[in-house]
């Protein structure tokens, strides 16, 4: 779409007023623009990063009312209007996500339907905002002289935004801080060790769609000329998630699509329904709630399935042969005590799941961690890399205490890893998974994204990115699409998302599962070639040969507890060992 269509699409709706179409689709285009600025940042906030608001409208009337209240009651640019109204949007949308981005579960949603109630009834209500007869009598938007008063003359203005907002929305998604917005939808968890805050995330797409919809506001308050509460009610912040769902919630086409169908069907629809049945009514509603659930069922991710399956999957050109490598950090020295873990305990309850557990790892070491089924393993990585809090003890990183941080921050100090189950985003090619690892290497802004202002630093994390998955063997796989690989693929992507991080430490959970043998061989073989650059090694696996084969240190735990800790042919000899993973006395 980006290559071609797209300024064709962009030429076509800023032309359209110029040529011969009746001012009824000039108007209807209108409103699909505006509708669409809308649309697109419940795709950014709910297809995109799994977020739902309910109070789009509410934000649309923070626009519209800015603009008539100011222009019309205080004579003011409607310029200035549009800085204030996208500013009290922002402040809104702050004030919102604050409170409960950093919660889990429906807050957000539930937030966002009292804020688009409480500010219609706010509206409805106030004297000075004209209450339920709202503010008549805004003046026609004027741009250099030129009057912008009919609805031919604000098409192109509704459609420059919405273009260049969609352009801005494409660019977002393709860029350091979008392949962050992108991971929010899958949990947070993978999303942090790769050194994202994921509430400043959230919190970036809440606002981005609040100003999109405070824009679509005031261009709605100078099409209208008029504002009174009613389009901004609940009901319409509905309407607008249910465009963005049937249009297609993923993608920035979706918001357009859905605008379209729902403002011409809706059209059609409040003609012909009274007619079949022979009273007046907004029957269409009943209509969309049928068109929703057979669509959800049918096209779970919308309308715009249908086309985009018959587009090209774009392919990103290689054009970063020639970019400086990104800055990596100084490697320990061989032998500087790394990680030291102290008397760690996690208890869930009743479950001691790690009892009092010790190691320590230096520079250069791999180290296996190794015992049956529920020892404590992956909680014991977890607790190492702060994704669960400590019931009791200490993790050191280089001499500092690293317990108590969040994952991101001992991401940032060097510390990677790889899930037991694997986390990803199946939409993504493997080389966008593997970039994500880049985050922490890159600084490039939401804004910059949005301008594309970012491709220098992009051609240097796509550059390590190539260079990650071509060390763990994927180079021919790197442009499929991450979701269709097999377990083991997977998990091999996951290792070179986490080499991309330029980690100091690599946690491994369970490495080697899912692989065939001559793959289980090359994997042990870039694994030491890793020590060899002077990375260590933490790694939990099952397979025993794997683990014997490849490690220095083995630390075993049974129930929780460690059992023994010694060189693989010592652990192989202990009768303890044995009888942990026989199941026998010892
Ligand atoms: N979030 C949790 N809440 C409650 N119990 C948990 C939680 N996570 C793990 N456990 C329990 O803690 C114990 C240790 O689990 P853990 O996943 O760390 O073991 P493991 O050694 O990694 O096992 P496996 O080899 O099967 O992955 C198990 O009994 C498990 O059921």
């Amino acid at each position: 779409m980006r290559r071609f269509a797209f300024p064709i699409f962009a030429a076509v709706m800023l032309l359209l007023p110029a040529l011969p179409v009746p001012d009824f689709w000039i108007t209807q285009s209108n409103y699909i623009g505006l509708y669409a600025l809308v649309a697109l940042g419940l795709v950014l906030l709910t297809g995109v990063a799994g977020l739902t608001s309910f109070g789009q409208a509410a934000f649309v009337g923070v626009g519209a009312y800015t603009a008539a209240f100011m222009t019309v009651k205080m004579a003011s640019s409607p310029w200035l209007a549009l800085l204030v109204g996208v500013g009290l949007a922002v402040a809104a949308a702050l004030l919102l996500g604050a409170i409960t981005l950093r919660m889990s579960g429906h807050y957000l949603p539930l937030a966002t339907i009292a804020w688009g109630l409480a500010l219609n009834y706010s509206m409805a209500n106030m004297e000075w905002l004209g209450k339920y007869d709202g503010i008549l009598n805004i003046p026609a938007l004027k741009v250099l002289g030129w009057d912008l008063g009919t609805g031919r003359g604000l098409h192109v203005m509704i459609w420059l935004l919405a273009l260049l907002a969609a352009w801005g929305a494409m660019n977002l998604l393709d860029s350091r801080p979008g392949r962050a917005i992108r991971a929010l939808k899958n949990g947070a968890t993978m999303a942090e060790a790769m050194g994202i805050s994921t509430f400043r995330y959230k919190l970036v797409v809440f606002i981005l769609a609040a100003v999109l919809a405070a824009v679509s506001g005031w261009l709605f308050a100078f099409f209208q000329r008029t504002v009174s509460p009613s389009p901004f009610a609940i009901g319409k912040g509905i309407e607008y998630l249910f465009i963005a769902v049937l249009g297609g919630v993923s993608h920035v086409w979706g918001a357009f699509l859905g605008a379209a169908v729902v403002k011409l069907t809706e059209d059609q629809l409040q003609v012909l329904l009274p007619k079949l049945i022979g009273t007046s009514g907004n029957f269409e509603t009943i209509v969309f709630g049928i068109v929703l659930v057979l669509v959800l069922k049918y096209a779970p991710d919308g309308l715009w399935t249908f086309i985009g399956k018959r587009l090209p999957r774009p392919v990103r050109r290689k054009d970063w042969d020639n970019a400086p490598p990104l800055e990596s950090r100084d490697k320990p020295a061989q032998g500087e005590l790394l990680l030291q873990v102290q008397a760690v305990r996690k208890e869930f309850g009743g479950l001691v799941a790690v009892n009092d557990v010790s190691f320590e790892i230096r520079a250069g070491d791999i180290v296996g961690l190794i015992g049956p089924n529920g020892a404590g393993k992956s909680t014991t990585f977890n607790l190492v890399t702060g994704v669960l809090s400590l019931t009791a003890g200490d993790v050191m990183w280089r001499g500092e205490r690293i317990s108590g941080l969040p994952s991101r921050t001992i991401a940032r100090r060097g510390i990677s890893r790889t899930f037991q189950h694997v986390k990803m985003i199946p939409e993504m090619t493997v080389l966008e998974n593997v970039a994500l690892g880049g985050y922490l290497r890159g600084h490039t802004g939401t804004a910059r994204a949005m301008l594309r202002l970012d491709r220098d630093e992009e051609k240097r994390l796509f550059a390590e990115a190539e260079r990650q998955v071509a060390r763990i063997g994927m180079a021919d796989r790197m442009h499929e699409l991450a979701g269709n690989l097999a377990l083991g693929p997977q998990r091999l992507m996951e290792i070179a998302r986490a080499l991309c991080t330029d980690p100091a430490l690599l946690l491994l959970d369970e490495p080697a599962a899912g692989l065939r043998h001559k793959e289980k061989q090359a994997l042990a073989d870039v694994l030491r070639q890793l020590r060899g650059e002077g990375m260590s090694l933490l790694l939990v696996e099952h397979d025993m040969e794997f683990v014997m084969g490849l490690t220095d240190r083995i630390v075993v735990m049974e129930f929780g507890t460690k059992l023994m800790e010694g060189t693989p042919s010592e652990v192989q000899a202990s009768p303890a060992v044995r009888a942990a993973y026989l199941g026998t006395e010892h």
